[in-house]
């Protein structure tokens, strides 16, 4: 079995792919193109969570015959929560959760579930997400998925109030789940923090860092994501 990467851009996929010396053959799929890499195929599905969840089940379901994938990784950069993670750090999700997707009401902001709809987080098997917070020494807590990265210190503590266990945000991993997940497939998130979720400045961002830190973390998971899906 292989692993799917999604990342949102060509600089993360290709962060991932350097673990490996680079990637070793580039497959189209409708819309995208997967590369080879060790055990994953990794595609730069775009940025937000509608684009990684169409890039996500276009690449699962063009998975050549023989070579079925085993799990799903939503991988990047991502805006860590201080004090818990801090810029340059690594962060696995046990809980990938859908902050903005709901309603507003006069009683606040009511998650899509309220409504009586859908779904508003996925869990990653458990064991996995120790498995790999133990061989990277991620942090481990729950990643939201928004559409509008947070700009104000009110909106970081507002996220915070309604995620107590939130301890970064990106935008695809809850598109790369809800795809993963209605193809029957578990579910990982790993993101490498270059900034902090907060007032924007966007000149303290640091991608460089945040990518080489990516390389890093996916040299480290390879064995325990290849381990872990031949059980
Ligand atoms: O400008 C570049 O060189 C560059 C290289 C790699 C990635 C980028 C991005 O802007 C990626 C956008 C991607 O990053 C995630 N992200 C990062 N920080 C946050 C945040 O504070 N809140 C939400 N999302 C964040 C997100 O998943 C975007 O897709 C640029």
């Amino acid at each position: 079995m292989r692993v799917l990467v999604v990342t949102a851009v060509p600089a993360e996929r290709d962060a991932v792919t350097r673990a490996f010396g680079g990637g070793f053959g580039v497959r189209r799929v409708p819309g995208g193109e997967l590369h080879r890499a060790g055990p994953f195929d990794v595609t730069a599905g775009g940025v937000g969570p509608a684009a990684a969840a169409a890039a996500t089940a276009f690449a699962l379901a063009g998975a050549p015959a023989g070579e079925p994938y085993g799990l799903v990784v939503s991988a990047g950069i991502g805006g860590g929560f201080a004090p818990a993670a801090p810029v340059g750090s690594l962060v696995v999700a046990d809980t990938i959760a859908a902050a903005d997707l709901g309603a507003e009401t006069p009683d606040g902001f009511v998650p899509v579930t309220g409504l009586g709809f859908g779904r508003d987080r996925f869990v990653p098997p458990a064991p996995l997400v120790r498995e790999v917070a133990r061989a990277t020494g991620a942090v481990r807590g729950t990643v939201l998925t928004v559409s509008t990265v947070t700009g104000s210190t009110s909106s970081a503590a507002a996220l915070l109030t309604a995620h107590p266990g939130a301890v970064a945000e990106a935008m695809e991993g809850f598109g790369v789940a809800e795809a993963a997940d209605r193809a029957g497939l578990p579910v990982l998130e790993l993101r490498t923090v270059s900034n902090a979720v907060g007032p924007r400045d966007r000149d303290a961002w640091r991608i460089g860092e945040a990518l080489a830190a990516l390389t890093d973390a996916f040299g480290k998971t390879a064995p325990v994501v290849e381990g872990w899906i031949q059980r």
